[in-house]
């Protein structure tokens, strides 16, 4: 831990100053350990987010009356709750919003864009396990809005609470690294360690929780064949390929795709839940689709994971994560800096670069690895959402280059295997003649 962290960490385990000016009421419990109490008023159901390392502190339920664990992590997004709490990658975790006002433009409508996906949300249903906020807007504004977060929170079965400072949560997982939080609803103070049966949802394979259990495609009649293996797709990694004019076949993470690599035309990794060292299939397929494909492969955040993996790359947790939608990444080649939408806990390693690959990306705050790329085959990764609804534009391009490139690919494939058939068919010199004479 650097020197810094440890400051900022006996500040929290002192009452800082910033703790102190919210006017919460602290109390030390009889660990030693911080509470921080939320007024609660009458009508309210008061509720508890407790860390695994024995921070507790007391607010408003203003989700589903249940209780849940998950890890504890932060996103210091401004807007887009409803994309960020349907991502599939958030499956497992207890997501700190650091912006102080949550809910104030409500829920929109369940409207369906030309492709069938949902347009304002990245997946069916909610799938964080619970959510911690500052403040929990009471009355909400938007033109396309109907129903409050608050509302849309208790009908999904999902906790929230509110009422809890979320800077002194965010002070304490960027001090002690992330850790499992719960939120409990109703009772009284808790002696967490004792009550609490803590459970590590990033021990179990999220991803085959969130993943399509069979084939599906969408935009049939699209010019080239994309398949998007589903490690917990987002909805605008389908809806992007689809619009820029691409048939797209979700398969589930675990398809073995290799024995039908022929039909597609480009291969795309989806983002997801968890730690990538549970994608085993994933990696196994990937690597032998880096043998024999030849044509364009892009990955997306645990896609950027899973194929580093195959390629022969270390992976590692992050000690709090990036999650938002102002991550500064550069560019190794130009040296530009694009903003990025993230959201994520574990990343590539730069340590041990396979022979082949190099990296493509490096992050401005904190020099993680944010991209690779192999040196001559269209192979290539990112582990920021260039997709990102409710996030930063700068980098969508890259779905389009995508996109061009498995056109440019197919063409030479075509061209080749028209050459290959005259070959057959014709004999070497008279193919060869024949070839030039259509030049
Ligand atoms: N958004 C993602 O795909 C996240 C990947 C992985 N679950 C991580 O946390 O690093």
């Amino acid at each position: 831990m650097s020197l810094n962290l440890v400051k900022t960490f006996s500040k929290i385990r002192g009452l800082s100053p910033a703790f102190k000016a919210t006017g919460l009421n602290m109390r030390r419990m009889a660990t030693g350990k911080l509470q921080a109490v939320f007024p609660v008023q009458d009508g309210e159901e008061k509720a508890h987010f407790q860390l695994k390392t024995g921070e507790q502190f007391t607010g408003v339920s203003f989700g589903a009356n249940t209780a849940c664990i998950g890890e504890a992590v932060f996103t210091t997004s401004l807007v887009g709750y409803p994309e960020s709490m349907t991502d599939p990658s958030y499956k497992g975790q207890i997501l700190v919003f650091t912006q102080p006002l949550v809910g104030n433009y409500g829920v929109p409508k369940r409207t369906r864009d030309d492709f069938g996906l949902l347009k304002h949300f990245e997946s069916e249903k909610i799938q964080c396990a619970g959510v911690v906020v500052s403040d929990i807007a009471k009355k909400y504004s938007h033109w396309n809005a109907v129903e409050s977060l608050s509302e849309w929170c208790q009908r999904s079965g999902v906790p929230g609470i509110s009422g809890v400072d979320t800077r002194a949560v965010v002070h304490l997982l960027r001090g002690q690294g992330s850790t499992l939080g719960a939120i409990n609803i109703g009772q009284d103070v808790m002696d967490i360690q004792a009550e609490v049966q803590w459970r590590d949802p990033t021990s179990m394979n999220l991803v085959e929780q969130v993943s399509i259990k069979t084939p599906r495609v969408y935009n049939p009649g699209g010019k080239i064949n994309v398949a998007l293996i589903d490690c917990g797709a987002k909805n605008n990694i389908v809806r992007l390929l689809c619009k820029r004019g691409a048939r797209v076949t979700v398969l589930p993470w675990d398809y073995d795709f290799v024995a039908h690599l022929d039909k597609f035309d480009g291969l795309f990794i989806s983002n997801g839940p968890g730690s990538p060292v549970h994608c085993v299939e994933t990696v196994q397929h990937l690597r032998q689709a880096i043998k024999l494909y030849q044509r364009p492969i892009f990955g997306i955040c645990m896609g950027n994971q899973v194929l580093g993996m195959a390629a022969g790359f270390e992976v590692y947790k992050l000690p709090f994560g990036n999650r938002g939608h102002n991550q500064p990444v550069i560019d190794t080649e130009t040296g530009r800096c694009v903003i990025t939408s993230q959201n994520h806990g574990y990343a590539l390693s730069d340590k041990n670069v396979p022979e082949d690959w190099q990296v493509s990306f490096v992050n401005a705050n904190d020099g993680s690895v944010e991209g690779i790329k192999h040196k001559y085959l269209p192979y290539y990764s990112v582990q920021f959402h260039p997709e990102a609804m409710g996030g930063p534009l700068d980098t969508e391009y890259m779905v389009r280059d995508f996109v061009d490139n498995v056109v440019e690919y197919r063409d030479v494939a075509w061209r080749k295997r028209e050459a290959e058939m005259f070959d057959r068919d014709l004999g070497k010199e008279q193919s060869q003649k024949l070839q030039m004479a259509l030049q």
